[in-house]
């Protein structure tokens, strides 16, 4: 679906991005792409500038430099919901759900971004409102389940654990339909165990048709699920490769080593 301006399979292209925070450059002339339907992993040490390219992203930051295209249109000037409804979605490294909502209500308002109805509609509850919302509550219900959580759809998003809360972001996330799913340490905090098994269900993800860009710490996590991984530090991509190549690049392990205790 590219346009002249954009590559074929390409879903994604951050184009020589440089933002400056005052004195700080956060990133530094990054390009990287997204193949339609891959996992890409973005990792680096802390500090490297991961977050900020997913702000870039998403709308929350304008480059200083540099532009992002998704499907071959820039995404210069556009406000974040003007990008969630383009098919861009994103979890936060801290969680950030409706705490006094429940677990099905936090996935409903995620779907409620892609209403073609507006708030006249849903204030008269019109036909197509009410439609609308039958199918959210349908797809909401759906999510959890694959998330694991249908038994958890009516409890309090504050009473669910650490771990259900990280998958209903995840869920709610999906409820926008996102062709590119941005994942920003989704396994934060959570054990060894916990981990891999999380990694399977992003592995399940991608299968279900979403492309996904997956930011995380632990080297080893990565390696394991990803296709292929960019590798940041300081605000400058120092390597871009499959796993294997990334595991062997000189100057990552040199920026790993000694700073990261994930990837010893
Ligand atoms: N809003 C901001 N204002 C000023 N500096 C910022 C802002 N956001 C990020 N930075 C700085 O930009 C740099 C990159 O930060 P960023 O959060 O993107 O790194 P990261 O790779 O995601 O790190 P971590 O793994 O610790 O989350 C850091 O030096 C950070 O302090």
């Amino acid at each position: 679906m590219a346009d002249e301006t954009g590559r074929p399979g390409r879903i994604l292209e951050v184009d020589d991005v440089t933002l400056r925070f005052g004195g700080l450059t956060a990133l530094d002339q990054v390009s990287l792409h997204i193949e339609e339907g891959e996992i890409l992993g973005l990792i680096g040490p802390n500090g490297a500038g991961k977050t900020t390219c997913f702000n870039v992203i998403t709308g929350v930051y304008e480059p200083t430099m540099g532009q992002v295209r998704f499907r071959g249109g820039s995404l210069a000037g556009m406000k974040k919901h003007q990008i969630t409804r383009l098919g861009i979605a994103r979890t936060f490294q801290n969680i950030r759900l409706f705490k006094s909502m429940t677990a099905l209500e936090n996935v409903m308002v995620g779907a409620d971004a892609n209403h073609t109805t507006g708030v006249v509609s849903a204030l008269f509850r019109t036909p197509k409102h009410r439609r609308e919302e039958g199918e959210g509550h349908e797809r909401a219900m759906e999510l959890l389940d694959f998330m694991g959580l249908t038994k958890r759809s009516g409890e309090l998003a504050a009473n669910l654990s650490y771990g259900d809360q990280r998958r209903l972001e995840i869920a709610r996330a999906m409820a926008t339909e996102p062709a590119l799913l941005c994942l920003d340490e989704p396994a934060a905090g959570f054990n060894p165990q916990e981990k891999v098994e999380l990694m399977e269900l992003i592995r399940r993800v991608r299968d279900r048709g979403y492309t996904v860009l997956l930011i995380e710490h632990d080297m080893r996590l990565v390696m394991g699920v990803t296709d292929r991984i960019v590798v940041l530090e300081f605000g400058k991509k120092i390597a871009e490769g499959t796993p294997a190549e990334i595991r062997d690049n000189p100057a990552v392990i040199a920026a790993y080593l000694g700073v990261d205790e994930d990837a010893s």
